[in-house]
């Protein structure tokens, strides 16, 4: 079969939601294609923690099973970061069914989780293999649901300040412009990750990232790439300026942004469009803004839902490969 769900912004795209059902109970759930556990908000938590949540309650589900003595703990690169225990329950995302899925109870999650009440936990798309439970390491939902989808695949169609899509099992091709490109991932680290060396800023010349690399990550709301990449790219903007104060470049709201090519696979140049790259007012005027384009000191670059809004993305598990394709 093959499953689809709306993937929904937060306000200010700063991540897409999108609903899974867990035992009969609905939650919203941010999908996260930079991790591999799928780990919800629910009744074990401290009430506190539990406010303005939706909250699984295993108690409430027939299906459910507590794997004995299993557990997870997981942080993200923003620091944030949960842990609990572990059990077993069907998991239904748009119609994609697993029977018998781990689900990750936390019982402590970081602030910005709790904050974050539109968010009910996550659901990790990387590779199984940077899954946290231990003792017994456990599959990502796509893992589980590959061997019976239509096509080992899934698709981010997401977009900006506007309802996407999340894809299991099937390539819509209306979702996008042309064809998709397809380019290698390597698989080494876990995440969905393809070399990317070359960079265009605009029409200008292309600068090249000896050993770039970089990942695919929807659960990171902006596209974290190389210094030199990121300063030639503000170099052509206008008033732009590396704001310590706010923790990255900003530059005026009516600034010209151009677009930025990056090499996916040494197959494709994602063009991401410069409008995208205008993540967000830092200031009540709008007079200056944020860029959703932001220096990584690693070599291992991350794109994220900046790179998402100007590229259809598309996930397989059957070849590891990635594809995509303006949309
Ligand atoms: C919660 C969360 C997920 C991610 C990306 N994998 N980040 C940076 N934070």
């Amino acid at each position: 079969g093959s499953g689809v769900v709306a993937a929904t912004p937060e306000q200010g795209d700063v991540e897409y939601l999108a609903p899974i059902s867990i035992g009969g109970q609905t939650m919203n759930m941010d999908f996260d294609s930079g991790s591999s556990d799928l780990w919800v908000f629910n009744t074990q938590l401290s009430t506190a923690s539990q406010t303005g949540h939706t909250n699984f309650d295993p108690a409430k589900s027939s299906t459910f099973k507590l794997i004995q003595g299993a557990s997870f703990s997981i942080s993200y690169g923003d620091g944030s970061g949960a842990a609990g225990t572990v059990g077993t329950d069907t998991v239904n995302i748009g119609g994609a069914t697993v029977t018998s899925q781990a689900i990750e109870l936390a019982t402590a999650v970081s602030s910005s989780f709790v904050s974050d009440t539109q968010s009910n936990g996550l659901v990790g798309l990387a590779y199984s293999k940077l899954n946290t439970v231990k003792p017994t390491q456990q599959k990502t939902f796509f893992d589980n649901a590959k061997s019976t989808l239509a096509m080992p695949v899934f698709t981010a169609d997401l977009r900006q300040a506007a309802v996407g899509a999340y894809t299991f099992g099937a390539i819509d091709s209306t979702r996008f412009n042309g064809s998709l490109t397809w380019a290698a991932v390597n698989t080494t680290n876990g995440f969905w990750q393809f070399s990317s060396t070359k960079f265009q800023v605009g029409r200008g010349s292309t600068m090249n990232i000896a050993g770039g690399q970089a990942i695919a990550d929807t659960g990171t709301t902006l596209m974290l790439a190389n210094a030199a990449v990121v300063n030639a790219y503000y170099s052509q903007v206008t008033g732009a300026v590396n704001n310590q104060t706010v923790g990255g470049v900003t530059f005026p709201c009516n600034a010209q942004l151009p677009d930025l090519a990056v090499d996916v696979g040494g197959t494709y140049m994602a063009t991401v469009r410069g409008d995208d790259i205008n993540f967000a007012p830092v200031d009540a005027a709008s007079t200056t803004c944020f860029g959703g384009l932001q220096a990584i000191s690693s070599n291992l670059q991350i794109y994220g839902d900046i790179m998402f809004k100007s590229q259809f993305v598309a996930f397989n598990g059957g070849n590891n490969t990635i594809g995509m394709a303006p949309h």
